[in-house]
């Protein structure tokens, strides 16, 4: 038997056709009743991962008679809370996905603090660790070294190619703070663009999560006989700049319409990619850009109280970054905008930041330092090389101390007390995901800054009270970038993603909060609003790209701006 997927809608429903070889593939009238169909119709319920039909639901008989929508999002969510383990949560949604699409993103959307993490930071670093023991059915796109010269081919299996429009894509050399997990890193992909569906109304079917296998360095998966990537070390950096050429050509031959997102790159990848395409192809990193946009984002909220409390104007704030790899140096790269639009000129803003990486204090006669260190690196120092983190807090005196460093408990008491003697609200950031690698904990900072320390972190945590007051984290992630930027460079078919684009989605973020959240001190607004939030990014991105010259939708450009945005929210998908 042939199978031929040749996916239609009939009342919401993708169907496949199962054609016996040889016969006519012409779709068979979607009223025709199951038991007089010629053909096994089967209803394909998952847009995403619709690679293998499930078994056939919604006809008459087929499905327990009180069967009822808004009851079975309860009887989901009790199945969900049900279970003792993350990891467990996160099998169920992904099975929950697969056989009811609808039903995962409308709890999703329903439950966005609650499921957020269970589909993303932090539970999805123990789903890319254990990938290859949880794995149950393929989702995404799956391109290997093996695969080089014949991209383009393996590309044109993917079922939904003229719908295609956004595609998140790693490499796994460096998943979330969890080094290289080669062929695990697909959940990450597969997490990214969840959030790209629930957050920000992105259609299911136009999503297409890839992981490139590239081999892998991790000795621990290559001894794993159930490890599911080519058991081969990572291939040499012209190697895979060979296969990266092709690969680019090959995604923007086949999929025209599509953004392409870096998701994950080890940091010379990240920054090598990044600029070796972003000038030929509508493609962005979001460690690098997305991180960046979403820090300085939460930074100006954070300054701005921060700075209430010292009285020291905002153009005097000094940032100490612990990690100088793709995300710390992309969030500095962003930040310089921040001590700009307080009118300091390039030169004075690079001169507010300083970096440390694992070496200690970056500073120009350290020695040979990485090529994305250069711009950074102190000139105003030449003293003995500095290490300890309070010596060189001490030494800077930052009012923001930012965390990407990967360093689970960088941010000790010590350096925590140094940052509270030093500023009457320190900006605490630690950054690293997931949350177990957390720089600190928010009670930790709370009880060591004495209630005082302005706080986001990269993975979630809860609410805390301490001295009588509820405090709220931030959440300082990409998560509230991505999903807007992709739905702006979407909407209005992007040939680029400029730096104009990127600073926009940030702006557009700061200046989403509410008086209520003001009110409550937050830095980012809730999670819950995301997808009105992910709207307001979305204008602001394609108003930066027509401003930027890189749109590709003139009929926008007329729309007033209350027009776009309900334009916007009239394109987003709702499940
Ligand atoms: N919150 C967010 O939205 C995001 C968070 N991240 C997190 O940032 C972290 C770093 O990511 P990348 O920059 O891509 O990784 P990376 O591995 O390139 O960078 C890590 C940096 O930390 C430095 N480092 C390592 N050990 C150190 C030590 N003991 N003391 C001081 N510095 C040390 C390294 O020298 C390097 O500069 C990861 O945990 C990642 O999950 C990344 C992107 C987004
Ligand atoms: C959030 C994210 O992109 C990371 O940790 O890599
Ligand atoms: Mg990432």
């Amino acid at each position: 038997m042939t199978i031929v997927l040749t996916p239609y809608w009939a009342n919401g429903v993708q169907k496949l056709k199962v054609i016996p070889r040889g016969e006519s593939p012409t779709p068979p009238s979607p009223t025709t009743p199951l038991s007089r169909n010629p053909h096994i119709m089967l209803t394909v319920m998952n847009p995403v991962s619709a690679l293998r039909p499930a078994p056939a639901r919604l006809a008459h008989g087929l499905t327990p008679p009180a069967l009822d929508d808004s009851v079975h999002s309860v009887r989901c969510l009790a199945q969900l809370r049900s279970k003792d383990r993350n990891i467990e949560k996160y099998i169920y949604l992904t099975q929950l996905k697969d056989a009811e699409p609808n039903m995962f993103y409308k709890l999703c959307v329903d439950n966005m603090a609650e499921i957020t993490p269970l589909i993303y930071t932090p539970t999805v670093g123990d789903a890319c660790l254990q990938f290859s023991h949880i794995y149950r059915r393929p989702e995404g796109l799956y391109i290997s070294i093996k695969d080089k010269g014949k991209i383009g081919e393996v590309l044109r299996n993917w079922p939904r190619i003229d719908e295609a429009r956004i595609s998140v894509v790693t490499d796994g050399s460096r998943i979330l703070g969890l080094g290289d997990l080669g062929v695990n890193g697909m959940p990450i992909s597969i997490g990214k663009l969840s959030l790209y569906i629930a957050g920000a109304g992105i259609r299911p079917s136009s999503t297409v999560p890839i992981c490139l296998d590239l081999g892998t360095n991790n000795q621990k998966f290559l001894e794993d006989p159930l490890y599911l990537g080519l058991r081969q070390p990572r291939v040499p950096m012209e190697e895979m700049n060979e296969f990266m050429e092709e690969f680019m050509f090959e995604m923007s031959r086949t999929f025209p319409n599509l953004l392409v997102q870096f998701e994950d790159f080890a940091t010379d990848k990240a920054f090598a990619y990044l600029s070796a395409f972003r000038n030929r192809y509508p493609v962005f990193n979001d460690d690098i850009q997305g991180t960046g946009g979403v820090v300085l984002s939460g930074f100006m909220n954070a300054a701005k109280l921060s700075s209430i409390a010292s009285g020291r104007p905002l153009s005097d704030h000094r940032i100490l970054f612990l990690g100088a790899g793709s995300a710390g140096v992309g969030v500095a790269q962003q930040l310089m905008s921040f001590f700009k639009l307080q009118g300091l000129s390039q030169q004075e803003a690079r001169e507010r930041i300083w970096l440390v990486d694992s070496q200690g204090l970056v500073f120009d006669k350290r020695g040979k330092l990485a090529e994305h260190k250069l711009y950074f690196s102190r000139k105003d120092y030449d003293g003995p090389p500095m290490t300890d983190l309070v010596d060189i807090i001490n030494y800077v005196k930052p009012t923001a101390l930012l965390g990407l460093s990967t360093i689970k408990g960088a941010f000790n008491e010590p350096v925590i007390k140094t940052m509270s003697e030093l500023n009457p609200r320190p900006i605490i950031f630690p950054l690293s995901n997931p949350v177990r690698l957390s720089e600190c904990e928010f009670t930790e900072a709370l009880e060591w800054s004495n209630g005082t320390a302005i706080f986001a972190s990269g993975s979630p945590f809860p609410e805390q009270e301490f001295n009588g007051k509820m405090h709220y984290p931030g959440q300082g992630n990409n998560m509230y970038i991505f999903p807007g930027l992709g739905l702006g460079c979407i909407l209005s078919k992007v040939k680029q993603v400029t730096d104009g684009m990127v600073e926009a989605a940030s702006l557009g973020l700061a200046n989403s909060l509410t008086p209520e959240e003001k009110e409550l001190d937050l830095v980012y607004p809730k999670i819950e609003r995301i997808r009105d939030i992910s709207a307001e990014i979305a204008r602001s991105v394609i108003r930066a790209a027509q401003k930027d010259g890189a749109d590709g939708a003139p009929e926008l450009k007329v729309m007033d701006d209350e027009a776009l945005l309900r334009y916007i929210k009239s394109r987003m998908w709702n499940p």
